[in-house]
């Protein structure tokens, strides 16, 4: 598998000691508050589960599935609700884990559509941003990296399902796409 790899872009030790300031900040940030933590699946699942372990305040957790029609590396801008929360988030304090946020099409749909709720309030964090290739204006409440334009894998991350197990952000070869 990690054959496939051209490049890795951010080490495993980069992630812990990224992840370890932004539970920290986050910590500090709602301080005295249970946040709803709001992980989107499926992407964000490794991420989630090491923030909340670098967060020392009280926490909800609560999964969204969605699915964005388009090409394997693209988003569409049509996003479908797979799986909505559990979680009545009337009065919440809000916070949205993703892995990535590319065009930003799936938040920005997601945040309307959250919005319409009564939430108390929402942010986003994210461990990964590409702005270059944003097609709405969205911005990140917290962001781990910025990253260039290019299709990354692992800590969670696929392509076609697959290396979401590696335990850092690489680049693939070009061949892996080509088949
Ligand atoms: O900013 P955008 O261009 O909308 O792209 C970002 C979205 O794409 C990825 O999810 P994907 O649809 O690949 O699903 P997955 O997390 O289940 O792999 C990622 O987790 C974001 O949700
Ligand atoms: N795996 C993966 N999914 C994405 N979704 C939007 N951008 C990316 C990316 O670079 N890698």
């Amino acid at each position: 598998m990690e054959n496939d790899i051209k490049e890795i872009l951010i080490t495993k030790e980069e992630i812990e000691a990224k992840v370890k300031e932004l539970g920290e900040t986050l910590s500090k940030e709602y301080q005295g508050k249970t946040p709803l933590m709001v992980c989107i699946l499926k992407g964000a699942v490794l991420f989630m589960a090491d923030l909340v372990r670098n967060m020392d305040i009280e926490v909800e957790m609560d999964f969204m599935a969605v699915s964005s029609y388009g090409k394997s590396t693209e988003s569409s801008g049509v996003v479908r609700i797979l799986k909505d929360l559990d979680t009545t988030v009337e009065g919440r304090d809000i916070i949205i884990v993703e892995d990535i946020i590319d065009s930003g099409l799936t938040l920005s749909y997601l945040v309307e559509m959250l919005k319409g709720r009564n939430l108390n309030s929402i942010k986003i964090v994210t461990l990964l941003d590409k702005p270059h290739r944003r097609k709405v204006d969205l911005k990140p409440d917290l962001s781990g990296f910025t990253i260039p334009d290019e299709f990354v894998v692992g800590y969670g991350l696929d392509y076609a399902e697959k290396y979401r197990n590696i335990p850092y952000i690489g680049v693939l070869k070009p061949e892996v796409y080509s088949g």
